[in-house]
Order: structure tokens, then C-alpha cells, then sequence
């Protein structure tokens, strides 16, 4: 067996997963290493929940292997039963047990083991998820952020070999979960335990994650790191789902360069398209800035105020669009119709077929 092989922690090889006569997942492959979290980022509906289901053992496979640790969980075969997979599942909602205290309820898939053992990883874990003071507190007295930080310690307790995280920031304030995501990551890295998160919020995404599954209709277009998804989209729709853009209407020149109603952008690896191809450049928001004697410029056609920043939408000559985001202290702001001279520097240049 070689590195990468052994570092393998999860396998998914051409899984699908249908509701009937219906498929929802469809041949997704992809590996989680050991100690690495991975998050499911797609759209409402494009089939991340079900897919997570499915790897915990709650709806079986229609093609393809699951496998953790080397041992085969599902296949057209066989399924291995929830309880048996060596995995803990923390929800959006946190049903924890009302009628137990905190310590309790994080004691309950280990009750089983002697006292003293009990004692010792309930002690450890309070610790871990900084609840130390409120062991003998019922879930009704503690916080939702509080409440979602025993739930993943409950699920932690019998020390699974993955976790799996189902949207379990999204019911929380943006400010708690802005704080609650960093601290669940290091929570996970300090157990040493590999998990994998559903989300459709890419920040919450970005912020937790070592690898993004992005995710539409069923299908994985990219299983990446955040960075590389972002910089290097491997479709039109990562590129469009994650962060803000817009793709330039474009002409291929040669095989480095691409003509746009913004001027030429050159590409430092060559692309695969003919000379003559109509393309499609994208453009993320930070491309574009305000240029006093540029011979570019754009029409404000939509304008919207979010607190630091102004976010405007620009129409070229050509009829594409993009945005471009003023500091909302600055007294240069715009309205609708006028024309702003502007520049386009993009550092990775990439282009889709049209
Ligand atoms: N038990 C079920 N039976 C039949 N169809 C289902 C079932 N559960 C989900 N679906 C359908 O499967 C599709 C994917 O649902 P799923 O919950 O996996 O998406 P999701 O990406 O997690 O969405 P969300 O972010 O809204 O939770 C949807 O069209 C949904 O209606």
C-alpha cells in the first residue's frame, strides 16, 4: 500500500444515491485523508445531505464503493448498519437530551464503559469545548452556540473515526457563528478526528475546511482545496458559486492571450482554446477598480450598500457585466447611469467555452 493510500481515511469511488426512481448523487468520487475535515458546499437541493446520509449508513448506495479506514461500509452489495460505522453525526438541530445534564448527554454513547473511563473523557471533553463549569446544567440553561458545542462533544465521546457536521452552524446568529466555526475546527484538529461538514455558506466553508467538495445537481465539480477552488475553478459553476463575479464576454487571440470589452488578458499557462473561439472570462470583484484616465469604463445599472463597502454592477459596450466594490467611507460614490472609467488586473486568467 502507498502514502497516499494509507493517509486515506474515507474512499467514496463512483457513489450514487437515489430516492426511488430518482438519483440524487450521482458517481461521486472523492478521498478524505486521516485528521483532514472535508465540507459538502453546493446549492439547496443539490443532494449534500443525502450524500451524507450515505456515508453514514442512513440511505444505501445505487453504483459505487464507500470505504472507511480500508473496510467497505456500502456497495450495491452490501451495507454495513449505522451503528457499526465508527461514526458520529452532529445536526443542524442539536437535540441534545433535555432531561440530562450537560455531562450526561455527553456521556451517552459511552455509558456503556466503566466509570472511571467515563469520568475521564466527560472531564476531557468539557475541557476541550471550554464548558468545564457547566457540567451538572441541563440544555435548556446553556446557549445555542453552547448547546451545538456539547452535541459535537456527545458525538466525540465514543471517539469515532469520522464525524459527520449536517449544516450545524446554520441556525445561529452570524456573529456567534463566525466565532463557533474556528472553534469547533481546533476542537476537531485537537481530537485528531477527521469529519466531514454539509454547507451552502462558502465562508463557513472556507473558514473550517482543508478540502471543498463544491457541489451541483448531484454532481462534484471540484474536490479541492479552498484556495484552489477559488483561484483555480475547475467549472463555470464553482467559479460562480464561490466568491462574486462575473464572466466578460471574450475572443481568443492566441493561445495565451483573450480580448474583452476591458482590454487583453493574458493567460502565463497556455489555454486549449482555437484562435476566433468565443469565451467566457471570469472576473471576481477584487479585478476591478476605479481608474481615472482609463480608457475603459462601465454603466452603473444596480447599486447596493453593505455597511464597509458599496457593491455596484456595471454595464460594458459589449453588454457584459461586472462588479466593482468602492470603500463606503470614500466619498467617490456613484448612481445609476453613470459611467465609471475602470480597470481590469487579473491574476489567473480563466476562461469557460461560451
Ligand atoms: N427522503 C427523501 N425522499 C425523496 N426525495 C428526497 C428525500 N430527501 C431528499 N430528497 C430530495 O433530494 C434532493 C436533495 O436533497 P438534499 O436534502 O440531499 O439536498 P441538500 O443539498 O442537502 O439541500 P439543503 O441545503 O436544502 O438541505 C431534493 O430534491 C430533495 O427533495
Amino acid at each position: 500500500m502507498n502514502t497516499v493510500e494509507s493517509n486515506t481515511l474515507l474512499s467514496l469511488s463512483d457513489v450514487s444515491v437515489a430516492y426511488g426512481s430518482k438519483t440524487i448523487v450521482r458517481h461521486v468520487s472523492l478521498d478524505l485523508k486521516k485528521g483532514d475535515i472535508g465540507c459538502l458546499l453546493g446549492p439547496s437541493g443539490c443532494g449534500k445531505s443525502t450524500l451524507l446520509r450515505a456515508i453514514a449508513g442512513f440511505e444505501p448506495v445505487s453504483t459505487g464503493t464507500l470505504t472507511l479506514a480500508g473496510k467497505v461500509l456500502s456497495d450495491k452489495h452490501s451495507t454495513v448498519t449505522p451503528d457499526q460505522r465508527k461514526i458520529g453525526m452532529v445536526f443542524q438541530d442539536v437535540s441534545l437530551f433535555p432531561h440530562l445534564s450537560i455531562e450526561k448527554n455527553i456521556a451517552f454513547g459511552i455509558k456503556s464503559q466503566p466509570k472511571k473511563v467515563i469520568q475521564e473523557r466527560v472531564t476531557q471533553l468539557l475541557a476541550l469545548i471550554d464548558l468545564s463549569d457547566y457540567a451538572k446544567l441541563y440544555p435548556h440553561q446553556i446557549s445555542g452556540g453552547q448547546q451545538q458545542r456539547v452535541a459535537l462533544a456527545r458525538a466525540l465521546a465514543p471517539k469515532p473515526e469520522l464525524i459527520l457536521l449536517d449544516e450545524p452552524f446554520s441556525g445561529l446568529d452570524a456573529k456567534l457563528r463566525d466565532s463557533l466555526v474556528p472553534h469547533v475546527k481546533s476542537i476537531l484538529k485537537k481530537e485528531k478526528v477527521s469529519a466531514i461538514m454539509v454547507s451552502h455558506d462558502q465562508a463557513e466553508a472556507f473558514a473550517i475546511a482543508d478540502k471543498v467538495a463544491v457541489m451541483s445537481e448531484g454532481n462534484i465539480h471540484q474536490w479541492d482545496t479552498a484556495f484552489n477552488s477559488y483561484h483555480f475553478p475547475a467549472s463555470k459553476f464553482v467559479a460562480s458559486f464561490v466568491g462574486e463575479s462575473k464572466f466578460l464576454l471574450g475572443k481568443i487571440c492566441c493561445e495565451y492571450s483573450v480580448e474583452t470589452a476591458l482590454g487583453r488578458f493574458v493567460k502565463k499557462m497556455p489555454h486549449h482554446f482555437k484562435a476566433g473561439s468565443e469565451v467566457e472570462l471570469l472576473v471576481r470583484i477584487e479585478d476591478v477598480t476605479y481608474s481615472a484616465d482609463s480608457d475603459y469604463s462601465g454603466k452603473v445599472i444596480k447599486q447596493d450598500f453593505h455597511g464597509s463597502y458599496y457593491k455596484y454592477e456595471l454595464q460594458l459596450n459589449d453588454g457584459s457585466t461586472v462588479y466593482l466594490s468602492t470603500n463606503a467611507k470614500g466619498l467617490q460614490q456613484y448612481q445609476i447611469g453613470d459611467q465609471v472609467p475602470l480597470t481590469c488586473d487579473i491574476e489567473n486568467v480563466v476562461i469557460f467555452t461560451r
